[in-house]
Protein backbone atom coordinates (compact mmCIF):
# COMPACT_ATOMS: atom_id res chain seq x y z
CA UNK A 1 0.00 0.00 0.00
CA UNK A 2 1.40 3.70 -0.68
CA UNK A 3 0.33 6.92 -0.64
CA UNK A 4 -0.21 9.00 -3.79
CA UNK A 5 0.73 12.76 -4.43
CA UNK A 6 -0.23 14.78 -7.04
CA UNK A 7 2.43 17.71 -7.22
CA UNK A 8 1.75 20.60 -9.91
CA UNK A 9 0.52 18.69 -12.18
CA UNK A 10 -0.31 19.93 -15.97
CA UNK A 11 -1.93 17.88 -18.77
CA UNK A 12 -2.12 19.31 -22.30
CA UNK A 13 -3.10 17.71 -25.70
CA UNK A 14 -1.49 18.50 -28.84
CA UNK A 15 -3.98 18.48 -31.55
CA UNK A 16 -1.38 19.61 -35.28
CA UNK A 17 0.16 22.39 -33.99
CA UNK A 18 -2.30 23.58 -31.48
CA UNK A 19 -2.02 22.66 -27.85
CA UNK A 20 -4.80 22.58 -25.24
CA UNK A 21 -4.29 22.47 -21.72
CA UNK A 22 -6.66 20.54 -19.81
CA UNK A 23 -5.31 20.35 -16.24
CA UNK A 24 -3.91 23.45 -15.01
CA UNK A 25 -1.62 22.13 -12.03
CA UNK A 26 -3.26 20.13 -9.72
CA UNK A 27 -2.26 19.52 -6.29
CA UNK A 28 -3.08 16.87 -3.89
CA UNK A 29 -1.49 14.76 -0.99
CA UNK A 30 -3.32 11.01 -0.76
CA UNK A 31 -2.99 9.09 2.52
CA UNK A 32 -2.13 5.45 2.62
CA UNK A 33 -5.36 3.39 2.80
CA UNK A 34 -7.61 6.81 1.66
CA UNK A 35 -10.94 6.31 -0.55
CA UNK A 36 -11.15 9.33 -2.63
CA UNK A 37 -12.97 10.55 -4.97
CA UNK A 38 -12.89 12.80 -8.00
CA UNK A 39 -16.16 14.26 -8.87
CA UNK A 40 -17.03 17.12 -11.35
CA UNK A 41 -19.20 17.36 -14.69
CA UNK A 42 -18.56 16.18 -18.35
CA UNK A 43 -14.93 17.42 -19.46
CA UNK A 44 -13.58 18.60 -16.04
CA UNK A 45 -10.66 16.34 -16.21
CA UNK A 46 -11.25 13.64 -14.22
CA UNK A 47 -10.35 10.55 -16.50
CA UNK A 48 -7.61 12.84 -17.78
CA UNK A 49 -6.03 13.02 -14.08
CA UNK A 50 -6.81 9.30 -13.38
CA UNK A 51 -5.29 8.03 -16.59
CA UNK A 52 -2.15 9.70 -15.81
CA UNK A 53 -1.69 8.05 -12.58
CA UNK A 54 -2.50 4.83 -14.61
CA UNK A 55 0.23 5.45 -17.08
CA UNK A 56 -2.65 5.74 -19.66
CA UNK A 57 -1.60 9.26 -20.97
CA UNK A 58 1.47 11.30 -20.32
CA UNK A 59 2.04 13.75 -17.69
CA UNK A 60 2.77 17.18 -19.28
CA UNK A 61 4.19 18.90 -16.52
CA UNK A 62 4.25 18.25 -12.48
CA UNK A 63 4.42 15.14 -10.79
CA UNK A 64 2.65 12.21 -9.79
CA UNK A 65 4.33 9.81 -6.80
CA UNK A 66 2.80 6.81 -5.90
CA UNK A 67 4.70 6.03 -2.46
CA UNK A 68 8.34 8.12 -2.61
CA UNK A 69 8.41 7.03 -6.31
CA UNK A 70 8.03 9.57 -8.77
CA UNK A 71 6.35 7.56 -11.36
CA UNK A 72 5.57 10.18 -14.50
CA UNK A 73 8.61 7.66 -16.84
CA UNK A 74 7.55 3.94 -15.47
CA UNK A 75 5.37 2.09 -17.84
CA UNK A 76 1.83 1.12 -16.42
CA UNK A 77 2.67 -2.21 -15.45
CA UNK A 78 5.55 -0.62 -13.15
CA UNK A 79 3.41 1.18 -11.39
CA UNK A 80 2.02 -1.44 -9.25
CA UNK A 81 -1.68 0.22 -9.66
CA UNK A 82 -4.89 -2.14 -10.39
CA UNK A 83 -7.89 -0.09 -13.09
CA UNK A 84 -11.17 -1.08 -13.03
CA UNK A 85 -13.28 0.31 -16.14
CA UNK A 86 -16.75 1.31 -16.51
CA UNK A 87 -17.28 -0.99 -19.83
CA UNK A 88 -15.14 -4.04 -17.79
CA UNK A 89 -13.36 -5.11 -20.25
CA UNK A 90 -13.48 -9.03 -19.22
CA UNK A 91 -12.39 -11.29 -21.99
CA UNK A 92 -15.06 -13.21 -23.60
CA UNK A 93 -14.17 -16.15 -24.10
CA UNK A 94 -12.14 -16.86 -20.59
CA UNK A 95 -14.19 -18.14 -17.27
CA UNK A 96 -14.16 -15.94 -14.51
CA UNK A 97 -11.52 -18.08 -12.77
CA UNK A 98 -9.57 -17.22 -16.03
CA UNK A 99 -10.40 -13.38 -16.08
CA UNK A 100 -9.46 -12.83 -12.69
CA UNK A 101 -6.28 -15.38 -12.80
CA UNK A 102 -4.78 -13.98 -16.12
CA UNK A 103 -2.85 -11.34 -15.03
CA UNK A 104 -1.39 -13.02 -12.56
CA UNK A 105 -0.30 -16.06 -15.09
CA UNK A 106 1.05 -13.32 -17.05
CA UNK A 107 3.54 -12.18 -14.16
CA UNK A 108 4.41 -16.01 -14.12
CA UNK A 109 3.12 -16.58 -10.51
CA UNK A 110 3.00 -20.24 -9.08
CA UNK A 111 -0.27 -21.81 -10.25
CA UNK A 112 -0.94 -22.87 -6.08
CA UNK A 113 -0.13 -19.01 -5.38
CA UNK A 114 -2.86 -18.28 -8.12
CA UNK A 115 -5.46 -20.41 -7.17
CA UNK A 116 -5.02 -19.01 -3.32
CA UNK A 117 -5.28 -15.45 -4.41
CA UNK A 118 -8.25 -15.85 -6.97
CA UNK A 119 -10.60 -17.84 -4.62
CA UNK A 120 -9.41 -15.03 -1.55
CA UNK A 121 -10.91 -12.53 -3.67
CA UNK A 122 -13.96 -14.80 -5.25
CA UNK A 123 -14.70 -15.32 -1.26
CA UNK A 124 -14.86 -11.71 -0.84
CA UNK A 125 -16.56 -10.43 -3.69
CA UNK A 126 -19.27 -13.57 -3.10
CA UNK A 127 -17.85 -15.28 -7.20
CA UNK A 128 -17.13 -18.52 -5.51
CA UNK A 129 -19.81 -20.45 -7.40
CA UNK A 130 -19.39 -18.17 -10.74
CA UNK A 131 -15.66 -19.20 -11.08
CA UNK A 132 -16.34 -21.49 -14.37
CA UNK A 133 -19.01 -19.44 -16.23
CA UNK A 134 -18.27 -16.94 -18.54
CA UNK A 135 -18.98 -13.45 -19.00
CA UNK A 136 -21.95 -13.35 -21.09
CA UNK A 137 -23.66 -16.41 -18.40
CA UNK A 138 -23.35 -13.26 -15.45
CA UNK A 139 -25.16 -10.17 -14.51
CA UNK A 140 -23.60 -7.20 -14.94
CA UNK A 141 -23.49 -6.73 -11.42
CA UNK A 142 -21.40 -9.80 -11.30
CA UNK A 143 -19.58 -8.66 -14.52
CA UNK A 144 -18.53 -5.62 -12.40
CA UNK A 145 -17.68 -7.80 -9.57
CA UNK A 146 -15.65 -10.01 -11.82
CA UNK A 147 -13.53 -6.74 -12.87
CA UNK A 148 -13.14 -5.60 -8.89
CA UNK A 149 -11.75 -9.41 -8.38
CA UNK A 150 -9.16 -9.19 -11.13
CA UNK A 151 -7.74 -5.95 -9.69
CA UNK A 152 -7.71 -7.45 -5.70
CA UNK A 153 -5.80 -10.62 -6.80
CA UNK A 154 -3.08 -8.22 -8.20
CA UNK A 155 -2.56 -6.80 -4.58
CA UNK A 156 -1.63 -3.31 -6.53
CA UNK A 157 -0.58 -0.29 -4.27
CA UNK A 158 -3.24 1.81 -5.49
CA UNK A 159 -6.78 1.07 -6.97
CA UNK A 160 -8.15 3.41 -9.96
CA UNK A 161 -11.40 2.94 -10.70
CA UNK A 162 -13.32 4.65 -13.73
CA UNK A 163 -16.65 5.28 -13.31
CA UNK A 164 -17.28 1.79 -13.00
CA UNK A 165 -20.63 1.69 -11.47
CA UNK A 166 -22.13 3.95 -14.42
CA UNK A 167 -23.79 0.99 -16.63
CA UNK A 168 -25.65 -0.57 -13.77
CA UNK A 169 -29.47 -0.14 -12.60
CA UNK A 170 -29.85 2.74 -9.21
CA UNK A 171 -30.15 -0.36 -7.32
CA UNK A 172 -27.93 -2.52 -8.26
CA UNK A 173 -25.49 0.90 -8.45
CA UNK A 174 -26.84 1.21 -4.97
CA UNK A 175 -25.89 -2.03 -3.43
CA UNK A 176 -22.11 -2.09 -5.15
CA UNK A 177 -21.23 1.02 -4.01
CA UNK A 178 -21.83 -1.02 -0.14
CA UNK A 179 -19.52 -3.40 -1.68
CA UNK A 180 -16.89 -1.09 -2.94
CA UNK A 181 -16.98 0.66 0.60
CA UNK A 182 -16.93 -3.29 2.66
CA UNK A 183 -13.97 -4.43 0.50
CA UNK A 184 -12.06 -1.09 1.03
CA UNK A 185 -12.69 -1.57 4.70
CA UNK A 186 -11.24 -4.88 4.34
CA UNK A 187 -8.23 -4.20 2.24
CA UNK A 188 -7.56 -1.13 2.81
CA UNK A 189 -5.95 0.09 -0.09
CA UNK A 190 -5.39 3.85 -1.48
CA UNK A 191 -8.53 3.91 -4.15
CA UNK A 192 -8.73 6.96 -6.64
CA UNK A 193 -12.68 6.71 -7.95
CA UNK A 194 -13.97 9.10 -10.96
CA UNK A 195 -17.50 10.04 -11.60
CA UNK A 196 -19.59 12.55 -12.57
CA UNK A 197 -22.37 11.56 -9.80
CA UNK A 198 -22.23 13.88 -6.82
CA UNK A 199 -24.29 10.98 -4.76
CA UNK A 200 -22.12 8.67 -5.20
CA UNK A 201 -19.19 11.12 -4.55
CA UNK A 202 -20.86 11.91 -1.54
CA UNK A 203 -21.44 8.24 -0.34
CA UNK A 204 -18.44 6.37 -0.88
CA UNK A 205 -15.80 9.32 -0.66
CA UNK A 206 -13.51 9.71 2.93
CA UNK A 207 -11.90 12.42 0.49
CA UNK A 208 -13.21 14.11 -2.31
CA UNK A 209 -11.62 16.25 -4.81
CA UNK A 210 -13.95 18.33 -6.85
CA UNK A 211 -13.01 19.70 -10.02
CA UNK A 212 -14.02 22.34 -12.61
CA UNK A 213 -12.49 23.09 -16.30
CA UNK A 214 -8.98 21.06 -14.95
CA UNK A 215 -8.95 22.99 -11.74
CA UNK A 216 -9.48 21.43 -8.26
CA UNK A 217 -11.95 23.75 -6.64
CA UNK A 218 -11.74 21.96 -3.36
CA UNK A 219 -10.67 19.29 -1.80
CA UNK A 220 -12.24 17.97 1.49
CA UNK A 221 -14.59 15.32 3.28
CA UNK A 222 -17.91 15.31 2.08
CA UNK A 223 -18.87 17.04 5.37
CA UNK A 224 -16.34 19.85 4.40
CA UNK A 225 -17.32 20.14 0.95
CA UNK A 226 -21.02 20.08 1.67
CA UNK A 227 -21.18 22.56 4.38
CA UNK A 228 -18.26 25.19 3.22
CA UNK A 229 -18.39 24.62 -0.20
CA UNK A 230 -15.02 26.65 -1.13
CA UNK A 231 -16.56 28.34 -4.05
CA UNK A 232 -20.26 28.87 -5.80
CA UNK A 233 -19.00 26.01 -8.49
CA UNK A 234 -18.99 23.77 -5.67
CA UNK A 235 -21.80 25.06 -3.70
CA UNK A 236 -24.08 24.36 -7.31
CA UNK A 237 -22.49 21.25 -8.00
CA UNK A 238 -23.09 19.74 -4.61
CA UNK A 239 -26.57 18.79 -3.48
CA UNK A 240 -29.54 17.81 -5.09
CA UNK A 241 -31.16 20.31 -5.50
CA UNK A 242 -28.30 22.85 -5.20
CA UNK A 243 -27.61 25.23 -3.13
CA UNK A 244 -29.94 28.55 -3.95
CA UNK A 245 -27.52 31.14 -5.19
CA UNK A 246 -29.10 34.45 -4.72
CA UNK A 247 -27.24 38.10 -6.33
CA UNK A 248 -29.32 40.85 -5.01
CA UNK A 249 -32.17 38.98 -1.76
CA UNK A 250 -33.31 41.28 0.73
CA UNK A 251 -30.81 41.20 3.27
CA UNK A 252 -27.87 40.49 0.66
CA UNK A 253 -24.49 42.48 1.28
CA UNK A 254 -22.85 44.51 -1.71
CA UNK A 255 -20.69 42.12 -4.00
CA UNK A 256 -21.56 39.11 -2.60
CA UNK A 257 -23.36 36.10 -3.81
CA UNK A 258 -25.43 34.46 -0.88
CA UNK A 259 -26.09 31.30 -0.32
CA UNK A 260 -28.51 28.80 0.95
CA UNK A 261 -29.08 25.58 0.93
CA UNK A 262 -32.88 24.57 0.29
CA UNK A 263 -33.37 22.84 4.00
CA UNK A 264 -32.13 25.84 5.45
CA UNK A 265 -34.99 27.88 4.51
CA UNK A 266 -38.23 27.46 6.65
CA UNK A 267 -41.86 28.70 6.10
CA UNK A 268 -42.58 31.04 8.62
CA UNK A 269 -44.93 33.46 9.64
CA UNK A 270 -42.46 36.55 8.55
CA UNK A 271 -39.62 37.04 5.93
CA UNK A 272 -39.20 36.38 2.38
CA UNK A 273 -42.67 37.05 0.54
CA UNK A 274 -42.55 33.75 -2.54
CA UNK A 275 -44.19 33.42 -5.30
CA UNK A 276 -44.65 29.59 -5.94
CA UNK A 277 -43.98 28.61 -9.03
CA UNK A 278 -43.79 24.47 -9.38
CA UNK A 279 -44.02 22.18 -6.08
CA UNK A 280 -42.41 18.80 -6.68
CA UNK A 281 -43.57 16.12 -4.29
CA UNK A 282 -40.67 13.69 -3.83
CA UNK A 283 -42.75 11.09 -1.47
CA UNK A 284 -41.85 12.37 2.17
CA UNK A 285 -40.40 16.28 0.57
CA UNK A 286 -41.51 18.77 -1.78
CA UNK A 287 -39.53 20.96 -3.46
CA UNK A 288 -40.77 24.55 -3.75
CA UNK A 289 -39.74 26.28 -6.60
CA UNK A 290 -40.52 30.19 -6.12
CA UNK A 291 -39.72 32.87 -7.40
CA UNK A 292 -38.15 36.21 -5.21
CA UNK A 293 -38.31 39.48 -7.08
CA UNK A 294 -36.13 38.88 -10.04
CA UNK A 295 -34.41 35.17 -8.85
CA UNK A 296 -35.78 31.66 -8.08
CA UNK A 297 -35.27 29.64 -5.45
CA UNK A 298 -36.02 25.90 -3.79
CA UNK A 299 -37.75 24.79 -0.61
CA UNK A 300 -37.28 22.07 0.84
CA UNK A 301 -40.24 21.11 3.20
CA UNK A 302 -41.65 18.02 4.78
CA UNK A 303 -44.71 16.32 3.62
CA UNK A 304 -46.38 17.63 6.70
CA UNK A 305 -46.06 21.39 5.80
CA UNK A 306 -48.57 20.39 3.37
CA UNK A 307 -48.50 22.08 -0.16
CA UNK A 308 -49.02 25.47 -1.57
CA UNK A 309 -50.65 26.19 -4.29
CA UNK A 310 -49.03 27.45 -7.83
CA UNK A 311 -49.29 31.14 -8.06
CA UNK A 312 -50.06 31.73 -4.34
CA UNK A 313 -47.38 33.62 -2.17
CA UNK A 314 -45.42 32.12 0.65
CA UNK A 315 -43.48 33.60 3.13
CA UNK A 316 -40.07 31.90 4.72
CA UNK A 317 -37.03 32.68 6.16
CA UNK A 318 -33.24 31.34 5.61
CA UNK A 319 -31.45 30.08 9.16
CA UNK A 320 -29.25 32.89 9.48
CA UNK A 321 -26.74 30.41 10.59
CA UNK A 322 -26.60 28.37 7.83
CA UNK A 323 -26.18 31.42 5.05
CA UNK A 324 -22.67 31.22 2.85
CA UNK A 325 -21.41 34.13 1.74
CA UNK A 326 -19.03 34.27 -1.73
CA UNK A 327 -17.14 36.90 -3.46
CA UNK A 328 -19.48 37.80 -6.40
CA UNK A 329 -16.22 38.31 -8.84
CA UNK A 330 -13.98 35.34 -8.56
CA UNK A 331 -17.19 33.13 -6.81
CA UNK A 332 -14.27 32.37 -3.81
CA UNK A 333 -16.66 31.72 -0.34
CA UNK A 334 -15.74 34.95 2.03
N1 LIG B 1 -6.97 12.70 -26.61
C1 LIG B 1 -7.46 13.93 -26.42
N2 LIG B 1 -7.13 14.96 -27.23
C2 LIG B 1 -7.60 16.19 -27.03
N3 LIG B 1 -8.42 16.54 -26.00
C3 LIG B 1 -8.80 15.56 -25.17
C4 LIG B 1 -8.35 14.21 -25.33
N4 LIG B 1 -8.87 13.48 -24.32
C5 LIG B 1 -9.63 14.32 -23.58
N5 LIG B 1 -9.58 15.58 -24.07
C6 LIG B 1 -10.24 16.78 -23.53
O1 LIG B 1 -9.79 16.95 -22.21
C7 LIG B 1 -10.83 17.42 -21.35
C8 LIG B 1 -10.98 16.50 -20.16
O2 LIG B 1 -11.43 15.24 -20.59
P1 LIG B 1 -11.73 14.04 -19.57
O3 LIG B 1 -12.09 12.84 -20.37
O4 LIG B 1 -10.61 13.93 -18.63
O5 LIG B 1 -13.00 14.61 -18.81
P2 LIG B 1 -13.94 13.89 -17.77
O6 LIG B 1 -14.10 14.84 -16.65
O7 LIG B 1 -13.44 12.54 -17.44
O8 LIG B 1 -15.30 13.81 -18.59
P3 LIG B 1 -16.41 12.65 -18.69
O9 LIG B 1 -17.11 12.62 -17.38
O10 LIG B 1 -17.28 13.16 -19.80
O11 LIG B 1 -15.67 11.39 -19.03
C9 LIG B 1 -12.06 17.50 -22.23
O12 LIG B 1 -12.25 18.83 -22.61
C10 LIG B 1 -11.74 16.63 -23.41
O13 LIG B 1 -12.39 17.07 -24.56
Amino acid sequence: MASLSFRNVVKQYHQGKQSLQVIHGVNAEIADGEFIVIVGPSGCGKSTLLRMVAGLEEVSGGDILIGERVVNQLEPADRDIAMVFQNYALYPHMSVFENMAYGLKIKKLPAAEIRERVDKAAAILELGHLLDRKPRQLSGGQRQRVAMGRAIVRQPQVFLFDEPLSNLDAKLRAQTRLEIQKLHRELGITSLFVTHDQVEAMTLAQRMIVMNAGRMEQFGTPEEVYSRPATTFVASFMGSPPMNLLGNAPGGRPGCTMGIRPEHIDLAPEGWSLRVETVEMLGAERLIHARLGDETLIIRTHEDQGAPEVGSTVVARPREDRLHWFDQQTGARL
